[in-house]
């Protein structure tokens, strides 16, 4: 981890493709050179009260503490569509931020947000905008993909101006090109607001 400021891009991903988004969309963050991608994870959640997880996954992105939300300059929050909605493990982690709400430490910083969904009209767009709920709670300033991104006209899967967005359809982690492209984009965007909005003070 180097000691660059860093864009954090937190997410839940059983299967894969949000994790995929991720990735894409970290390339976008670190075109600039001045900001790296901090990519973490959260871990599921249980109805059984009494489970409980490794420290530390034993495959792919580290889980996020609050001092990673707390001292990002800007913010990325992707889930898998699930009816609609946000994934409720990423929900659990959002509802654990009151410390950071009431020290008001996300105000003024940029934030975006992504998903992946099964079907082609099964609520990406509902799932975008129900995460942007609590980001504005925190007083984050939201962001999307503008139309001077030619895919968003031409896509045939994923991408939105809500944000970006995979259609996984039967199974498939991996993106199309225009929907890396519109990862790429709303990267590279976020990263270029959190320099330019008062987010290093
Ligand atoms: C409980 C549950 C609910 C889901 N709800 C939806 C839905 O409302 N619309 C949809 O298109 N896909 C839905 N899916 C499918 C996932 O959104 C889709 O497989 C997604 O690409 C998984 O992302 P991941 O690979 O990052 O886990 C649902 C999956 C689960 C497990």
């Amino acid at each position: 981890m180097s000691n660059l400021p860093y864009v954090l891009i937190l997410y839940y991903s059983r299967h894969g493709a949000t994790a995929a988004l991720a990735q894409a969309l970290a390339h976008g963050v670190e075109h600039s050179g001045q900001l790296e991608a901090r990519i973490r994870t959260v871990p599921p959640v249980s109805p059984d009260c009494e489970a409980s997880i490794p420290a530390v996954p034993s495959e792919g992105a580290i889980y996020a503490s609050a001092d990673d939300l707390r001292h990002c300059h800007g913010l990325l929050l992707g889930s898998p569509t699930r009816f609609g909605n946000m994934a409720a493990p990423l929900k659990y982690f959002l509802d654990t931020t009151s410390n950071l709400w009431l020290e008001g430490c996300l105000i003024n910083k940029p934030a975006g947000v992504f998903s992946s969904s099964n079907s082609l009209h099964g609520g990406q767009e509902s799932t975008l905008l129900s995460m942007m709920l609590p980001l504005l709670h925190h007083g984050m300033v939201i962001s999307g993909i503008p139309y001077s991104e030619a895919g968003l006209n031409n896509t045939q899967n994923g991408g939105t101006p809500y944000g970006a967005t995979h259609w996984s359809g039967t199974a498939e982690p991996a993106l199309t090109e225009i929907e890396t492209q519109l990862c790429y984009a709303q990267g590279q965007r976020l990263a270029r607001l959190a320099l330019q909005l008062d987010t290093f003070t």
